[in-house]
């Protein structure tokens, strides 16, 4: 808040909420308007790393991370909507021509990042079928349905055109599967004895013996569910091995190990104990191991309506895969009045058109060990390690530092972002530019880039080549091996900019 604040002042802005409609009965006065929104609204939607690593330009035209884009449109819409409901009569008509134009602005939004969905015909969906008409009777609302897609399972699609604002779906909290479950169960008694164990493992042991239960409430659910779910929790050696180099590595492997001593601290001490409410077969490694990326991928923070925040397993909104810019931007939060989760539209989303929602602002590091994919399109929130001296590296589009210029290697490697291709997004020379322009200290800066520029080469030469024959490869190693190319393109690509950054400076000292 505070970051935003100050990002306000350094703009000009006015802080005391007031926009300032000038000179609007001007041609143009729209367009500039909105800008002046859109500048404010990029900040007020941008949390504290975005804002840091988008400092000198925050405000910019260019598309830096379409979700925060995306986020600013909607926040402005929703400002219109409630001033114009407030029935500010005397500038309805400049709230309407903004409204308008906000609308636009998301559509062309959406235009230019759409994803293309390739349905696959040859699966039958009767299990999804028979969950939605579950759903249906227990006072679900989708305007969606259910298909296979490539590439990611199941998804969500548009059964009518959606615009900004419907309502894709929405599911009574009886239909959620929640904390309250666990508390009513004959294993609750026996779990609250453990000490410090959480209600989101409680949650885990409960669905892995709900998942066999013939009589549950939630049977179409969990018969619905894959029967494995291909995250990187479950990589075999291979798929591990074909890591070696990145991050990742180390972070699957850590995972599984962390799971692995949860559950050695529970079983088979609980089976041995209570057979009767924890029977052997069913609490198996491998079963425990397809609850955690059951969870994992499919949990999702519901705020109740007293407040509490709780990991819960939602029926049918599980279907919906996640978007770097989805069409469902805010949920989660269960709406009083209908005592219901509600997943509104934050843009449009025709007919036939995958419908998405965000997951969260992970890297995909992240995705690939609790999810099992990566992203289409540049993650504006992967990470890149910079060796042991230096921060873990953001890896933002567009900006390289802020306006102070490179003050030393620390500050450098807290603020070098990494851009997808030299033509579009120089950042090395951005910043090399900055520094330019803000100080006089041209060899010290060429040390530093030197530094770096050594640093991703000794980077790229660890992550090696790969050489893949993809017919015969499992899912496992072709996903592990996408992963690791895509760090050889971030990495090879800062190389080259700090090779052009060190060719400016250099040629800088020669003018001297
Ligand atoms: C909540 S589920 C979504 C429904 C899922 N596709 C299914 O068939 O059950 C999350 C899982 O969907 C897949 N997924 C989600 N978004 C994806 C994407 N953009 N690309 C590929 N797979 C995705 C991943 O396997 C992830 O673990």
């Amino acid at each position: 808040m505070e970051d935003d604040k100050k990002i306000l002042e350094d703009k000009g802005f006015n802080l005391q909420g007031q926009v300032v409609f000038e000179n609007y009965s001007g041609p143009d006065w729209t367009n500039k308007t909105m800008d002046i929104l859109l500048q404010r609204a990029r900040i007020m939607c941008s949390d504290e790393v975005e804002l840091y690593f988008a400092g000198v330009d925050v405000t910019s035209v260019h598309l830096y991370n379409p979700r925060i884009e995306l986020e600013a449109l909607h926040t402005i819409l929703s400002f219109l909507d409630k001033a114009l409901c407030s029935g500010y009569h005397t500038i309805n008509g400049i709230l309407h021509a903004l409204r308008e134009l906000s609308i636009k602005m998301i559509q062309e939004l959406g235009d230019k990042i759409r994803l293309e969905t390739i349905i696959v015909t040859n699966y039958s969906c009767d299990k999804e079928r028979h969950l939605l008409q579950w759903g249906k009777s227990k006072g679900v609302r989708s305007k969606l349905e259910v298909a296979y897609v490539e590439g990611a399972g199941r998804g969500a699609i548009a059964t009518e055109d959606l615009k900004v604002g419907d309502i894709a779906l929405e599911i009574p909290v009886s239909a959620i599967i929640s904390e309250e479950l666990v508390h009513e169960s004959d294993m609750f008694p026996i779990l609250e004895k453990i000490d410090g164990i959480s209600l989101e493992t409680m949650m885990l042991l409960w669905s892995m013996k709900e998942k066999h239960n013939p009589d549950s409430k939630f049977k179409l659910y969990f018969d619905a569910l894959p029967e494995v779910f291909n995250t990187g929790l479950s990589f075999g050696v291979n798929a591990i091995m074909a890591l070696d180099g990145t991050l990742l590595l180390e972070e699957t492997v850590q995972a599984k190990e962390h799971l692995r001593t949860q559950y050695d601290e529970l079983f088979p001490a609980l089976c041995n104990d209570h057979p009767g409410i924890f029977p052997t077969e069913l609490y198996t490694w491998d079963q425990f191991l397809w609850a955690c990326e059951l969870w994992y991928s499919n949990g999702m923070k519901v705020m109740f309506t007293n407040g509490k925040l709780q990991t819960c397993l939602v029926p049918i909104a599980g279907f919906l895969n996640h978007s770097l810019c989805p069409h469902i931007l805010h949920y989660g939060k269960v709406d009083s009045a209908t005592n219901s989760l509600r997943f509104p539209l934050s843009r449009p989303c025709n007919a036939g058109e995958q419908c998405y929602l965000s997951y969260g602002k992970f890297s995909s590091s992240h995705l690939v060990t609790f999810y099992g994919f990566l992203p289409q399109g540049e993650n504006p929130y992967d990470v890149m390690p910079l060796g042991n001296s230096l921060a873990l590296l953001p890896f933002l589009h567009m900006h390289l530092c802020k306006s102070e210029g490179l003050d030393n290697l620390d500050f450098c490697s807290r603020h070098v972002e990494v851009g997808d291709s030299l033509q579009n997004t120089p950042n090395i020379m951005a910043c090399v530019q900055l520094g330019l322009a803000f100080r006089e200290n041209f060899e010290t800066e060429l040390e530093i880039l030197e530094a770096l520029r050594s640093t991703f080469e000794d980077m790229l030469e660890t992550l090696g080549e790969t050489d893949l024959d993809d017919r015969s490869t499992s899912w496992d190693v072709k996903l592990a091996v996408k992963f690791k190319d895509q760090q050889r393109r971030i990495v090879s690509s800062i190389v080259t900019s700090c090779y052009y950054g060190c060719k400016l400076l250099e040629d800088e000292l020669l003018k001297k």
